[in-house]
This record gives C-alpha cells, sequence and structure tokens, in this order.
C-alpha cells in the first residue's frame, strides 16, 4: 500500500504538488494521470524518497522509502530518466544492483528472461534502443520481486507486442496482490490496463476513483441510433430534448436522452428502429473533460511557458 498525504512539494515559485492525499490500494493496477506538468513524475519522487516534500509524507507499507533497509525488495520503480552505466553490460548492471541488497545472480537471470533480454544480457546497455532500456528499467524494477511496483510511463518506446507485454505483466502482478501505480500518456492504454485511477491536475487532486466511475462522472455519454426514418426521428428527438446529431446515412447521435427513452420517442412517431447502442464516452475523452481547467502546456491559452522539468534517476 502506498500513501501519499498531503504532500507538497515547490521548485522556487512553482508548487509541483499541492497537499496532494490518496492511497494505492493492492490487487489492481492504479493508473496515475494528469496532463503534462500535473506532477505525476515530482509524485512518485516523493514517493521514493528522491525528493523530499515541503510538507506532507509519502509511505510505502507505512514506512519511508528511504528507511527501508532493503528498498528493492519492498519497491520497485522505473522512473522516465534512465540511470543505466553506459558502458556496463544489461547483466552487469543488474548484478550491481542485485548485489547491493543481497540477492543473487539466479534472481538476475530470472529478471532477464522475465523481460526478454536474456538473449542480449552481455551487450552494453548503452547501446541499447529506447524499448530494450525500458525492458532492462523493467527489470531493475522487479529485481526484488516487491511487493510494491512504481512504474512512470512504463510503455515508453515499447513496440505493440512489447506494449501488450507490459500490460499482461502489470495486470499479472496486481493478481498477484502487489500494489501497482502506473502513469502513462497513452489513454487507449491506460483504458485497458488500469482498474483504479488517480488523476491530478495542477499538482492537485482530480479524481480518485475507479476507471469506470470516472468515465461516468465525465458525463460523456452518447447513444447511437439507427434507423431508415433518421430525418423525422431527429427531429421528433430534439423535440423531446435531445441533443442530437446525424453522423451518417440514417445514423444518429444523442445525447442527454438515455435509450429507452429513444425507443419510446421512436415508437410514439411511428419510426423503424434498427439499432439502439448506448456508447461509453473513452478515458480520453473523460479525461480531456475533466482536466481541461488544470491544463498547464495547452496548445491554446497557454502561457507559452515550457515544462522546465528536470529528469529523475532511479
Ligand atoms: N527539479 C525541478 N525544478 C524545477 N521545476 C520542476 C522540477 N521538477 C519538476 N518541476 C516542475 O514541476 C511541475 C510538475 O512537473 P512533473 O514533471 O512532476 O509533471 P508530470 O505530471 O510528470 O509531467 P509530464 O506528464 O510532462 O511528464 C512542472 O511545472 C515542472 O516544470
Amino acid at each position: 500500500m502506498i500513501e501519499a498525504k498531503n504532500l507538497t512539494k515547490r521548485y522556487g515559485e512553482k508548487t509541483a504538488v499541492a497537499d496532494l492525499s490518496f492511497s494505492v490500494e493492492p490487487g489492481k493496477v492504479t493508473g496515475f494521470l494528469g496532463p503534462n506538468g500535473a506532477g505525476k513524475s515530482t509524485t512518485m519522487r516523493l514517493l521514493l524518497g528522491l525528493d523530499r516534500p515541503d510538507s506532507g509524507d509519502a509511505t510505502i507499507g507505512g514506512r519511508h522509502y528511504q528507511d527501508l533497509p532493503q528498498p528493492l525488495r519492498v519497491a520497485g520503480a522505473l522512473l522516465e530518466a534512465k540511470a543505466v552505466h553506459t558502458g556496463r553490460s544489461a547483466y552487469n548492471h543488474l548484478l550491481c544492483l542485485a548485489q547491493t541488497q543481497g540477492l543473487g545472480t539466479k534472481r538476475v537471470d530470472e529478471v532477464l528472461e522475465l523481460v526478454g533480454l536474456k538473449e542480449v544480457a552481455r551487450k552494453r546497455a548503452g547501446g541499447f534502443s529506447l524499448g530494450m532500456g525500458q525492458r532492462l528499467g523493467i527489470a531493475a524494477a522487479l529485481l526484488g520481486d516487491p511487493s510494491v511496483l512504481i512504474l512512470d510511463e512504463p510503455v515508453n518506446g515499447l513496440d505493440p507486442e512489447g506494449i501488450l507485454w507490459i500490460r499482461t505483466l502489470m495486470k499479472d502482478l496486481a493478481a498477484e496482490g502487489r500494489t501497482v501505480l502506473v502513469s502513462s500518456h497513452l489513454m487507449n492504454e491506460m483504458a485497458v490496463t488500469a482498474e483504479h485511477l488517480i488523476v491530478i491536475g495542477r499538482g492537485r487532486l482530480v479524481a480518485d476513483c475507479s476507471m469506470d466511475e470516472f468515465i461516468e462522472r465525465s458525463g460523456a455519454l452518447s447513444v447511437l441510433v439507427r434507423s431508415p426514418d433518421a430525418e423525422a426521428l431527429k427531429e421528433d428527438i430534439a423535440r423531446a430534448g435531445g441533443t442530437v446529431t446525424q453522423s451518417g446515412a440514417g445514423e444518429l447521435t444523442v445525447e442527454n436522452l438515455e435509450t429507452g427513452r429513444i425507443g419510446e420517442i421512436a415508437a410514439a412517431g411511428g419510426h423503424v428502429l434498427h439499432e439502439v447502442v448506448p456508447r461509453r464516452g473513452s478515458l480520453e475523452e473523460a479525461f480531456m473533460e475533466l482536466t481541461r481547467d488544470s491544463v498547464e502546456y495547452g496548445a491554446t491559452g497557454g502561457t507559452g511557458a515550457t515544462n522546465g522539468k528536470r529528469g529523475g534517476t532511479a
């Protein structure tokens, strides 16, 4: 279990994280979302004791990360910027890490196998592609067989096969009862990976709820209607208070009215219906809707500021 209590972190004038509280439960993948510059990486660094909060507290399993005697056995992390000694082989990189925690060479071989780097284990990590570097970072996170995983953009640089692999891995790790906190900008990927969401904007909590609840809360619901009488039906639906747009020949998209009510309107007007399908909004739509006021570096209406963040290392 990860706990953040009233975390606040300032960099000069800039408040990166503001009075942020949440807890991450074991047994499910929790997605950590927020627009660029929202404070996700800073929060992860605070959780891992890589930065000190100005106020508040961050604990993993009830203890500060920096107080854990063998931290890799409790929490594994992948942060955005990699800290691999470029001259070292993947094997030696992991072996050095393992030795600091009293872990043997057997575990190094196991994680190399698990992340699919066995064949290139003796090659210089500096020559690795972005995707291979991510796999090595994930291997390092898994080295101590930890009960908590904190992964910042783990799918970054991975090809479709790699993305599917990490998705399955995260779900399996959660199903084993581990706590998995993962950030990503890929909404479609998050939608099929995370069960719970913590969403922040401008360093503050925007939502802490299940994926389903988050999408429902945004109100991004519509109904797809197919009818040979689309033109006439469209007028009846609009008269009944529905927001209706013609999305194709004989196809309508209706907002503000539920499927049952649309069926009643069609029956009352004698319109034939071929299809009435409720359409749940996407995570992307919900995210855009609920974080609209928290976007710091948007394409329009922004301040023109650039993201002046510094890379972190783990
Ligand atoms: N070391 C630092 N010094 C100064 N400002 C920083 C530092 N680290 C982060 N910031 C600022 O704090 C804010 C939050 O940054 P952070 O990297 O945590 O956001 P993020 O949600 O991870 O963003 P992204 O999605 O772009 O990776 C940003 O405005 C960033 O510029």
